[in-house]
């Protein structure tokens, strides 16, 4: 059986006393792309944040449940919350890379960690941007502002900055929802051509999008999941009621 690389029991959160998780199960092999579907307010972004210890910049909001990242605790008192976004990296949904030039928003993250050898960090800026397959379009204008950039080209350095901290798991809010379809394209198959390096997670509202690219799916429902299996398996014979009528489009 392949290594689980995160694994997640009875994950339950609460807004102030509201629960929106009930009781989650699910866990990751290395490697590949999960997609979470399911209709607005299901509870998939609030369950994707809880992966890296998000909602600990937020008031009020509790946490329960067994998170395990290769062993690891991720709740543990002990953990660094910032070697843990290191490890457990995050896109989302709007690009946002900072207003400085586009070199320097993807040596941010290692500068933080210390790195200041600048034959380290042109390897290690070149190398990301080569994986989220954006380097050709840059490499003569690394230094220009990477606000100039379009929506995709900028999602690509964003993808290249978290990239750039060498995480072994991604998590990805609606990475393409703000893009336009050629711009969509160039990200998801950026996003395809990391899945053998890479632990994906990915939350979207475009079924289309899921089966293209992900390797499992899980479907999400008022905050419960009602099932998770591989893609194909869910697309073309979900176990579940609801994962057919969501699938077929019968509401979400
Ligand atoms: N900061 C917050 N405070 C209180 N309730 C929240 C907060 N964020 C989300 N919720 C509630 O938690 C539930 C799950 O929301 P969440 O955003 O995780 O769903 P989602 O499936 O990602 O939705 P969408 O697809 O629209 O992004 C919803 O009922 C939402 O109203």
């Amino acid at each position: 059986m392949a290594e689980k690389i995160l694994t997640t029991e009875n994950v339950r959160l609460y807004y102030g006393e509201k629960e929106a998780l009930h009781g989650i199960n699910l866990d990751y092999d290395k490697f590949g792309i999960t997609a979470l579907i399911g209709p607005s307010g299901s509870g998939k972004s609030t369950y994707l944040r809880a992966l890296n210890r998000m909602h600990d910049l937020t008031d009020n909001v509790t946490v329960n449940g067994t998170f395990l990242f290769k062993g690891q605790d991720i709740y543990a008192p002990s953990t660094d919350t910032v070697e843990l976004r290191k490890d457990i990296g995050m896109v989302f949904q709007q690009p946002n890379p900072f207003p400085f030039s586009i070199y320097d928003n993807v040596a941010f993250g290692m500068r933080i960690s210390g790195e200041k050898n600048k034959a380290v960090l042109d390897e290690m800026v070149e190398t990301s941007l080569k994986q989220a397959a954006i380097w050709n379009e840059v490499k003569d204008d690394l230094h220009k502002s990477a606000l100039s950039l379009s929506g995709g080209q900028q999602q690509r350095v964003s993808i290249a900055r978290a990239l750039a901290t060498s995480p072994e798991i991604l998590l990805l809010d609606e990475p393409t929802a703000a893009l336009d379809p050629v711009s969509a394209h160039a990200v998801e198959n950026t996003l395809m051509q990391l899945r053998d390096k890479l632990t994906m997670i990915i939350v979207t509202h475009s079924m289309a999008q899921a089966s293209r690219i992900s390797d499992r799916t899980a479907f999400f429902m008022n905050g419960d999941l009602i099932e998770a299996n591989d893609t194909k398996k869910i697309f073309l014979d979900p176990d579940k009621k609801e994962t057919q009528d969501y699938i077929s489009g019968r509401f979400g």
